[in-house]
């Protein structure tokens, strides 16, 4: 999705939540510093483009579907945990590093392609994981994408790796381990699942 495409969308989320955009510049920023001049865009669009891809949210349900896994795996944040735990490597973990553990540093060291979105709210995280992870690395922004850090469109881990599949090209995506109406959830996370759903509709995926 082209960034102005996206604004008005964004504009809406910083809105609905009280987010600052300087800080997501902030943090687009300092996420470019950290990856120094690493981006595997190339490495991404390889699992991606033509490609089945199945994206993996971290529902409950997510342990109930790995049977539906097709083609290329695109893992959302903690939802990597439950792949590995059930043996499956995922090619892409799509985080904001609130769900990070040392299984990421492993996942990188053994190929997985890490997608590392910076926000105002995450920049310590930042500076902890990105110079621990030793393998590929595409970087993603919600704000204005500057060189090497990227904005497919998508506000949490598991809508952005859609919107990321999207418009990279696969050729089709399946979604598992979403439940957008789970109420099993703080406030924050439910106001988070509201708009996967709204920006997923705005794509054709209505879950
Ligand atoms: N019921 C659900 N609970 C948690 N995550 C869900 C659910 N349904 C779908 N997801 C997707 O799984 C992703 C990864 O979930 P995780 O529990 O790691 O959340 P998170 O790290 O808090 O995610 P985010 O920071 O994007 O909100 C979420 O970003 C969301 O897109
Ligand atoms: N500023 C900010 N941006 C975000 C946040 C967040 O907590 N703060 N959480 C996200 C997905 O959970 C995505 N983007």
């Amino acid at each position: 999705m082209r960034f102005e495409d996206w604004e008005p969308h964004y504009a809406a989320i910083l809105e609905y939540f009280g987010f600052d955009r300087e800080a997501d510049e902030d943090a687009a920023r300092l996420l470019a510093e950290l990856a120094g001049g690493r981006d595997d865009i190339g490495v991404l669009e390889k699992l991606v483009r033509g490609k089945s891809v199945t994206v993996c949210g971290n529902a409950p349900n997510l342990a109930k579907e790995l049977d539906r896994i097709e083609g290329t795996v695109l893992a959302a944040d903690a939802a990597a945990e439950v792949l590995v735990g059930h043996g499956i490597q995922p090619d892409a973990v799509f985080t904001d590093l609130d769900g990070a553990t040392d299984i990421f540093i492993d996942l990188s060291r053994q190929g997985t392609v890490m997608v590392v979105h910076a926000h105002g709210d995450n920049i310590p995280l930042l500076r902890h994981w990105v110079p621990r992870l030793p393998g590929p690395l595409v970087a993603t922004t919600q704000a204005a994408p500057i060189p090497g850090v990227h904005n497919f469109g998508g506000f949490t881990d598991g809508d952005r790796a859609v919107f990321a599949a999207d418009e990279l090209g696969a050729a089709e995506i399946r979604i598992i381990g979403f439940d957008l109406a789970d109420r099993d959830v703080d406030p924050l996370k439910r106001g988070k699942l509201y708009w996967a759903g709204r920006l997923l509709r705005l794509i054709g995926y209505d879950l």
